[in-house]
């Protein structure tokens, strides 16, 4: 479990995010949703280390990250993978290359033992035969599975996405959205996704937290979303007809 508490982060004096406390279970996809220029990713980057927040601490498993000292920080960070928007994987490297990448950087593990790991992870995406492509040569969809090859190639315990649905069409984003949801049950591992696209809200919102200028103004799950009394989130997810017809034909 993961455990953002009283996490506030002012950039030039103006407050972007504030007095955010979050809990993220283990085993389960839990979703940062809202608007653009809410505060989501700035929530992320201090989740992950990237920001030091002015005030709060994020406990991973207990482990208070905030406030660790060196040897700390680099145990936890090394059982965080992370999913970057668009991929971002690197494209003078194949994509074996790209997944082995962590297993070089961060354990001495034998050629033939990194490969193994490489190889399982991308079966586990369903990526076969293209070890030796480059990244110019697969598909969104295909760059978004290699990334989350990569982010679980080391055994991660947390998994960090960052609207891992950029830029695909609906069908691709669907089968990347289940394929997060599957790998973190099976895996175990606590999983955060910031996301505004209602249709992850619905595939995978096993946790559901919503921000509003800099504030968590809801929590709940994406059964209980539609039930919701909180007129900002209510605006959110009715804006488009799609939803307002789903919520029409849920009654
Ligand atoms: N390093 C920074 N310095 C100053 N302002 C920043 C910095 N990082 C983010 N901000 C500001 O914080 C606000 C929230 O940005 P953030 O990227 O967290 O929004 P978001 O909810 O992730 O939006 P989107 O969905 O569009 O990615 C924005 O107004 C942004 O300009």
């Amino acid at each position: 479990m993961i455990e953002a508490q009283n996490i506030s982060k002012s950039f030039n004096g103006k407050e972007i995010i504030r007095d955010i406390s979050i809990k993220f279970d283990q085993g389960k996809t839990n979703l940062i949703i809202g608007a653009s220029g809410t505060g989501k990713s700035v929530l992320l980057k201090n989740i992950v280390g990237l920001i030091q927040p002015d005030q709060g601490q994020i406990l991973f498993d207990g482990r208070d990250f905030t406030h660790a000292d060196k040897n700390l920080k680099t145990e936890i960070r090394r059982e965080i993978g992370m999913l970057f928007q668009g991929g971002a994987l690197f494209d003078s490297m194949t994509v074996e290359e790209n997944v082995m990448f962590p297993l070089n950087v961060l354990t001495t593990l034998s050629k033939e033992e990194k490969l193994d790991r490489v190889n399982h992870c991308l079966d586990r995406v369903q990526l076969t035969n293209v070890n030796e492509k480059m990244p110019s040569e697969i598909s969104g969809g295909m760059k978004k599975r290699v990334g989350i090859a990569r982010a679980i190639v080391n055994h991660s315990k947390y998994l960090f996405c960052d609207e891992p649905n950029s830029g695909l069409d609906p069908q691709t984003s669907i089968t990347i959205d289940n394929l997060i949801k599957e790998i973190t049950e099976e895996l175990n591992i606590t999983t955060v996704v910031v996301t505004h696209d209602m249709n992850s809200v619905m595939e995978i919102g096993d946790k559901i937290s919503f921000l509003y200028q800099g504030e968590k103004l809801w929590e709940g799950n994406n059964e209980s979303i539609f039930d919701c009394e909180v007129k900002e989130l209510r605006d959110f997810i009715f804006a488009n007809n799609l939803m307002r017809n789903v919520k029409r034909q849920r009654g």
